[in-house]
């Protein structure tokens, strides 16, 4: 992936800034090969599941390190303006996008800070395309950035952003989330063996 930088001459805020003995991420051996399509992680993401009529879609691809590539295509539903993306769902695909990410590192995070710089206004039907990339990891702290063009792969710039992914225990959802949806997620064979695919590969 080509990475230019997202932000310009200004990294954005210091918590954004990883420390002097910050280490580069480590790519999962078992990570999917680059190329291949990540699915859904949860048939109800906002993000990427299928269940959600108006969601995002979202479909990410492995890359080369740790690095993924997306694409979503703005619908109706996503309007803020006239005819025009939300600027909280261009978010949310790039949030969506940095958390895909830390499928790669196999390790279980939930974003702590995200900043997005809207670049170009996205028309409706307009397909964004998505790159991102983890910079460092400091501790639990999980340092990444994206940007998303439009009229192609190599087009302008649209959006970018830095984040801040925070690891956490597999009991942050179990012990936060809505009792209906956990255990519904638990009784479902091909959930258990995410979550234990994160537990047994931190
Ligand atoms: C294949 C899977 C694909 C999944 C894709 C999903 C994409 C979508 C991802 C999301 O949108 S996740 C949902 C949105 N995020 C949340 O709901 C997180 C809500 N926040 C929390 O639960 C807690 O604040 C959090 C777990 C992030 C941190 O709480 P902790 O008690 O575990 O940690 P703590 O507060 O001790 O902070 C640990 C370190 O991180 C730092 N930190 C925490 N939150 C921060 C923040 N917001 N900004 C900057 N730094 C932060 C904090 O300063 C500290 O630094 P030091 O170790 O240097 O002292």
């Amino acid at each position: 992936m080509s990475t230019e930088n997202p932000r310009g001459p200004s990294p954005g805020h210091p918590a954004l800034i990883p420390p002097a003995d910050a280490l580069r991420p480590v790519r999962h051996p078992d990570a999917p090969a680059p190329g291949e399509l990540l699915g859904t992680h949860y048939d109800h993401c906002f993000g990427c599941g299928g269940a959600q009529p108006h969601g995002l879609h979202l479909q990410a691809r492995a890359g080369d390190g740790v690095s993924i590539t997306a694409e979503f295509t703005v619908q109706a539903a996503h309007q803020g303006a006239p005819g025009l993306a939300h600027g909280g769902v261009l978010t949310s695909a790039l949030d969506e996008t940095l958390g895909s990410l830390n499928w790669l590192l196999r390790t279980i995070a939930v974003t702590g800070r995200l900043e997005t710089d809207f670049v170009r206004p996205v028309p409706v039907d307009t397909q964004l395309f998505l790159q991102a990339e983890v910079t460092a990891v400091a501790g639990r702290k999980i340092y990444s950035t994206a940007v998303g063009r439009i009229g192609g792969p190599a087009g302008p710039v649209a959006v970018r952003a830095n984040a801040l992914f925070i690891e956490v225990k597999v009991d942050h959802f179990i012990d936060n989330g809505r009792q209906v949806e956990i255990q519904a997620a638990m009784a479902d064979p091909d959930q258990i063996r995410r979550v234990r695919a994160f537990e047994v590969n931190p």
